[in-house]
């Protein structure tokens, strides 16, 4: 689509902020892309309370919305443990009839430049398709594990203590305030974690009938210390009866908890729910310590999945906002085709109380994409990797190590839920 607002057919298409009366129809018109399946109306409902209208965006050809984006305002945890307002990026759709012809481009361009004079260092989001979003300066950024535990053959061995943790059932309602409580202990102690804002509280209690697929409404386990909530669960159970007997599932949402001895009671109480084999678990920290308890890895069959994508939409902002494990100083040579107010040389110094990174004229030490950037920066994808992938390039020999080493996280970052 050219600039002028015409696109490669001549029709002409206008970019322009949502109303909140278009809501309905710029919906429509992502869920149609998305394959056309209504969602159910509590679902519906949720996202209309949540979408910030003034920070998405239409497409129009006439009165037809062909494109749609937004961009929530978020709170992201970043090494370190400070939180970063960002851009999360979200209900990208072009329609059908118009794709292929720079829809997206146009709304990428548009959706960035805003987030820039938002002030936002770094734009976020999950992909559909992982190959769409590199060529805007998405790097992915973190990894979930998805498993199926064989729990009728695995074992879990948990740590001392773990007897001393209460568990009781509760309305997962009722208990959302003690829950959120435990979350927000947890978003400072690993990168990648959203600061809970208003309303997405309710996105963990969506429970409707047509998602169960089978399974029980929503259930929620609450576990204590010495009379202090200190972790939760919330699952569903889906019985089934083979011709051997009981053979239900447990399909874990939401499990956290903030020591050890809580983590492991939770997980172990999943463990052995009664006439059920298998616990599935979706979208776990890829260090989480279930995976170091088990007595066989392979019949968990755990899978890697990308998770969450980075943009630096202001690099010199974005390296500053985080601190580093190790001391680092060194002159990256960034390219940036599609934010060039990025592109250039920025020495980044820092270490594990704070750090600075501002434009250089001296000599470079990295040479890397602003890609490359977003991948590394949450601590999760080590730097030497992607120079052993070709896509960082060492300038002064023996810069990457010390870099790598630098921005490298003991936790491994996690984005806890979709968005
Ligand atoms: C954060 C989120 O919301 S993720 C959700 C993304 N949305 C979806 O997956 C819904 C279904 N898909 C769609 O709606 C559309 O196909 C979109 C949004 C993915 C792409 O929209 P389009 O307007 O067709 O993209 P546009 O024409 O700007 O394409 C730009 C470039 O990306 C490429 N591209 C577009 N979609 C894809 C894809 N799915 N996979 C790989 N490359 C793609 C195009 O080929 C083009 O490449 P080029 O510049 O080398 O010619």
């Amino acid at each position: 689509m050219g600039t002028d607002g015409t696109d490669g057919t001549g029709l002409a298409t206008e970019v322009r902020v949502l109303r909140r009366d278009e809501w309905d129809i710029w919906y429509d018109t992502l869920v149609r892309a998305f394959g056309g399946v209504p969602e159910p109306a509590e679902e519906r409902e949720l996202f209309r309370s949540l979408t910030e209208c003034d920070r998405s965006i239409g497409v129009w050809d006439g009165d037809a919305c062909v494109g749609t984006a937004g961009a929530f305002g978020f709170r992201l945890s970043v090494p370190g443990g400070a939180v970063v307002p960002v851009a999360g990026v979200t209900m990208v759709g072009v329609a059908p009839t118009h794709r292929r012809r720079g829809v997206l481009t146009a709304m990428m361009r548009r959706q960035l430049d805003d987030v820039r004079s938002w002030g936002e260092p770094l734009a976020v989001l999950t992909a559909s398709e992982p190959a769409i979003y590199g060529r805007f300066g998405y790097g992915a950024a973190t990894v979930q594990v998805n498993a199926e535990i064989d729990t009728g053959r695995v074992r879990l061995s948990v740590p001392a203590g773990t007897d001393g943790v209460a568990l009781r059932y509760a309305d997962p309602a009722a208990v959302l305030d003690v829950c959120e409580a435990v979350y927000a202990r947890l978003v400072p102690e690993r990168a990648g974690m959203l600061e809970r804002r208003p309303g997405w509280e309710r996105l963990g209690l969506l429970d409707p009938e047509s998602r169960r697929d089978g399974a029980s409404p929503l259930q929620c386990v609450v576990a204590s210390r010495d009379g202090e909530v200190t972790g939760y669960a919330r699952f569903r159970v889906r019985p089934r009866w083979g011709p051997g007997g009981p053979d239900g599932e447990v399909v874990l949402q939401d499990l956290d908890a903030v020591d050890a001895v809580t983590r492991a009671a939770l997980w172990r109480f999943l463990f052995d729910i009664d006439l059920t084999s298998r616990v599935t678990a979706r979208g776990r920290p890829a260090d989480e310590a279930w995976l170091y308890q088990v007595s066989d890895p392979r019949r968990c069959a755990p899978r890697l999945r990308d998770t969450l994508f980075a943009r630096l939409v202001d690099v010199g902002a974005a390296l500053s906002a985080r601190t580093y494990q190790a001391p680092v100083d060194v002159v990256f040579e960034v390219e940036d085709a599609f934010c060039p107010w990025n592109a250039g040389r920025w020495r980044l110094s820092g270490d594990a109380k704070g750090a600075s990174c501002t434009p250089t004229s001296d000599p470079a030490d990295l040479a890397l994409s602003v890609r490359e950037l977003g991948a590394a920066y949450l601590g999760g994808v080590s730097l030497a990797a992607l120079g052993a992938a070709g896509r960082v390039r060492e300038v002064r020999r023996g810069a990457l190590a010390p870099a790598s080493v630098g921005f490298a996280s003991t936790v491994a970052p996690w984005l806890p839920h979709g968005f």
